[in-house]
């Protein structure tokens, strides 16, 4: 097939608003509906420019919120067949670590000697120490505000705390570590104040895609605008919807056109996704009442005239809620909803746990999708998280996926750990490696362990000479077996497998957690003032409490492709007694809901 041959065939399965984003040669910020299939005018738009230039050798960069999002846009091009080698897709985090802090690390005195990224776990353990040094006693939710962060001058934020946080980093660096935060402000340090490395990352890129962009915090930006500054080559495209900004208290801004062009120094075009493929035309009006800014979103969805259920219950009592779901979950099925096309959501994991135990009692011959907690933290970042995902997954099955992870394994390794492997040790001599060793342990632990110290010595990579790497490692032991512990999990191996199978069955997460994905019913309870929105939003002095409302509102409806029942069961208390009710907005939005 010619070239042009693959450019129309992929361009025939765009509808005329997406054919023109993924054409466009302008700088863009597309603003795109729910269900409006950005994710695939992201995954063409990169398989588009990869293909309408096949020999240019520089980057095409896709920043995603999550490193879920990312495997997903790789495999659907791996299913396009499209060459990826000038593509990559990842979160912010992994971008500046890869083009910024690892190849560049030598220009901070702070990294130059060698760094290890430090996790949530060992994070809480420091402030925990330094809040006992200085014998400040605080509740768990206090201490998880207190902000670590530093600003763009490498300078304290946190008001309240500013001594608990200096000890913090002072730690940090006495250890050689860095934190999340830290790979964002250290990059900005190395682009800001290293011209010569600007220009050699910027120089190597061709476009950034910035999916979800409402999320991206402001050093994200001022990184992006950094490079675009240095190379005004760098063609760039934001994709994202404003009315879905969920995530403001972590610092999602979802800029202006005009802030992103004085960021950036370049000049956009703006775009328009507002056909929906996902919802029915009554569902989307019911969401629409939840947007900042109105704007029409018309159904694309072959099912766009069904009626299908527009449900609010706020009289059943908490302790009746899980049989009423149950029931609900078992008339679904029967009129032929498949299992995997159901989710039942609330606000907080908490409300979660026992209504998956309960749901699994009531409905035991339906499987389910819930929070279990698994015996290993998820923790993509982890260069031992990824070693537990090719260990404990069958061989044979998402092999480009593998392959993936693999390749990040040696990157870590070599990178970050300046590990000198040999010349032979690719992807593909890891997975047969991995795939080849079957200690004979019924512990989860044990196998881990076997197989990671049988890879290890193969690769010459030892104790003696790994010190950081086997401190990460004795760390993740520990932090798994201090979970199977804590919450009496089982230590089988059968337990370690089970935690990375895909699953299957009625989806149960939380309402943050559910972005992104579409359901043809949606069953959300806990729908709260004070969860919707969140007290914090409510007693911040600068969030718009109604805005976070129906920023979650929207986000919960827009999933539902055809039924959305919503429920604020009565008898809920918060720890100090008083009685949650329906979120405010509900209570103002008069909408003739079904019986
Ligand atoms: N041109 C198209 N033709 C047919 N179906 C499409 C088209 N574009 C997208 N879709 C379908 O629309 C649905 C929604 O797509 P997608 O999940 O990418 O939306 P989204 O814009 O990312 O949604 P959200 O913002 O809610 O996360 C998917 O089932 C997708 O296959």
């Amino acid at each position: 097939m010619t070239m042009n041959e693959d450019l129309e065939l992929l361009l025939d399965k765009l509808n005329e608003q997406q054919k023109t984003i993924v054409m466009s040669n302008d700088n863009i910020l597309v603003t795109a509906c729910p269900g409006s299939g950005k994710t695939r005018v992201l995954t063409y738009k990169l398989a588009y420019t990869a293909l309408s230039n096949p020999h240019s050798n520089r980057k095409i960069i896709a920043i995603t919120y999550t490193n879920r999002a990312a495997d997903e846009i790789k495999d659907r091009l791996e299913l396009l067949d499209i060459d990826q080698s000038a593509i990559w897709a990842g979160t912010i985090h992994q971008f500046c670590l890869e083009y910024i802090i690892y190849p560049y690390a030598m220009s901070l005195p702070r990294l130059c000697k060698g760094f290890t990224i430090i996790d949530e776990y060992v994070h809480d353990q420091y402030i925990q120490q330094i809040l006992d040094k200085f014998s400040i006693n605080i509740p768990s939710y206090q201490k998880s505000k207190i902000i670590t962060m530093l600003n763009n001058d490498m300078e304290i934020i946190e008001t309240q705390f500013p001594q608990v946080v200096k000890g913090y980093h002072d730690l940090l660096i006495q250890n050689k570590e860095i934190d999340f935060d830290l790979i964002l402000s250290l990059s900005y340090q190395i682009l800001r104040n290293h011209p010569i490395a600007s220009v050699n990352i910027a120089g190597i890129i061709r476009s950034v895609c910035v999916d979800e962009y409402q999320d991206t915090n402001e050093l994200q930006y001022q990184i992006i605008g950094i490079l675009t500054k240095t190379n005004n080559r760098i063609k760039v495209m934001f994709v994202g919807d404003t009315d879905q900004a969920i995530y403001t208290s972590l610092g999602g801004i979802a800029k202006s056109i005009k802030e992103i062009e004085e960021i950036t120094a370049l000049r956009f075009t703006r775009e328009t996704l507002n056909g929906c493929y996902r919802s029915t035309q009554r569902v989307i009006d019911y969401y629409s009442y939840f947007q900042k800014e109105s704007y029409k979103i018309i159904s694309l969805a072959t099912h766009a005239e069904l009626k299908g259920i527009i449900y609010l219950n706020t009289s059943i009592h908490k302790d009746d809620i899980y049989d009423c779901i149950a029931e609900l979950i078992r008339h679904k099925i029967d009129q032929n909803v498949l299992p995997e096309e159901i989710c039942v959501i609330a606000p907080q994991w908490f409300l979660l746990y026992p209504l998956s135990r309960k749901l699994r009692e009531l409905l035991p011959d339906i499987s389910f999708d819930a929070p279990d907690i698994s015996p290993i933290k998820a923790d993509d970042m982890n260069v031992f998280y990824k070693l537990a995902r090719l260990i404990f997954t069958e061989p044979g099955k998402k092999v480009p996926r593998r392959k993936r992870i693999a390749t990040e394994i040696i990157k870590v390794l070599s990178e970050e750990y300046n590990i000198l492997l040999n010349e032979h040790i690719d992807c593909f001599w890891i997975l047969q490696k991995i795939n080849s060793i079957h200690p004979n342990a019924g512990n989860g632990v044990d196998y881990y362990k076997h197989v990671i110290e049988e890879l290890f010595s193969s690769c010459g990579i030892n104790r003696e000479d790994n010190s950081s790497l086997y401190s990460l490692y004795d760390n993740f032991i520990g932090k798994t077996e201090e979970r199977i512990k804590r919450h009496s999990l089982s230590d089988d191996l059968s337990a370690f497998y089970k935690m990375f199978r895909e699953k299957t069955g009625v989806v149960i997460t939380t309402c943050h957690k559910i972005k992104g994905e579409e359901y043809n019913t949606v069953i959300a309870f806990g729908i709260f003032y004070g969860m919707i929105p969140h007290w914090d939003s409510i007693f911040s002095p600068v969030i718009s409490e109604v805005n976070e409302a129906k920023k979650m509102l929207y986000v919960i409806a827009s999933r539902a492709k055809e039924s959305l029942y919503l429920f604020a069961e009565q008898g809920r208390t918060t720890s100090n007694g008083a009685v949650y009710a329906l979120t405010d907005i509900l209570k103002t939005y008069s909408y003739d809901y079904d019986t």
